[in-house]
């Protein structure tokens, strides 16, 4: 299992402001699996993300991820367990405003030692339809376009495990399925793991399997089948 979390628990605040946000999520995802995340605003979808991600630490329970068990690593520690192997495109994009387009996709290549990281990135660029946009800054960019720079930084060091949360969102019907192409073909090429939040119901059944999640914990898990889908 390239992720096994056990009773996973997450609850933010103290007292009255106390949020049990994930109750006890058993989840284990195999080498491969493609895994949509459904399931309505606020039951969790983004948190458990975040855990198995290993960007927000878990309250209670235990996460593996590739083999290694996330509870009381540093944030360095984390940081280092994600470094080339993991991405994520979240919601809001955190590319680096001062760094342009080309810069902010080239940093994770050049971290994992690409041996040329720039010539990499602009092909990644140009692979989402922004080769013209190499050298924008994202405040100069629209969100459609920060998203698709996002997605191009996440897919460019060939990441084992890949973490998306509505990567699709902002962007129109044809981009979309541009950027959905490139990212199914992106996980055929390399075999990798992909975690997605969606609310698209089309897109989650490309996916291998669908889980669907309420009030923090979750509701269903299902696999889909691939000659309905
Ligand atoms: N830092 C925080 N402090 C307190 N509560 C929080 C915090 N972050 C999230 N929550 C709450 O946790 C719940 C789950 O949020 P989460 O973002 O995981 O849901 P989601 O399923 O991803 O929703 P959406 O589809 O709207 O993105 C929500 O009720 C949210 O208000």
């Amino acid at each position: 299992m390239v992720i096994d979390a056990r009773n996973v628990t997450l609850s933010l605040g103290s007292g009255e402001a106390r949020v049990d946000i994930l109750r006890g999520v058993d989840v284990a995802v195999r080498k491969g699996e493609r895994v949509a995340l459904l399931g309505p605003s606020g039951s969790g979808k983004s948190s458990l993300m975040a855990v198995l991600a290993g960007l927000e630490s878990a309250s209670g329970g235990e996460v593996v991820v590739a083999g290694q068990s996330l509870r009381g690593l540093s944030e360095d520690a984390l940081a280092e367990a994600r470094r080339g192997r993991i991405s994520v495109v979240l919601q809001a994009f955190h590319l680096i405003p001062t760094m342009t387009a080309l810069e902010n996709v080239a940093v994770p290549l050049e971290l994992a030692g690409h041996a040329d990281p720039f010539a990499a990135a602009a092909s990644e660029l140009t692979a989402v339809g922004l080769g013209h946009r190499l050298h924008h800054y994202p405040t100069q960019l629209s969100g459609g376009e920060q998203q698709r720079v996002a997605i191009a930084r996440a897919l460019g060091p060939r990441p084992a495990l890949l973490f998306a949360d509505e990567p699709t969102g902002n962007l129109d019907a044809a981009t979309g399925d541009t950027i959905v192409e490139l990212l199914f073909g992106c996980l055929a090429e390399t075999g990798a793991t992909l975690i997605l939040i969606t609310h698209d119901r089309d897109l989650a059944a490309r996916c291998d399997r669908i889980i669907t999640m309420r009030d923090g914990l979750i509701a269903s898990d299902t696999l889909t089948d691939p000659v309905a889908a």
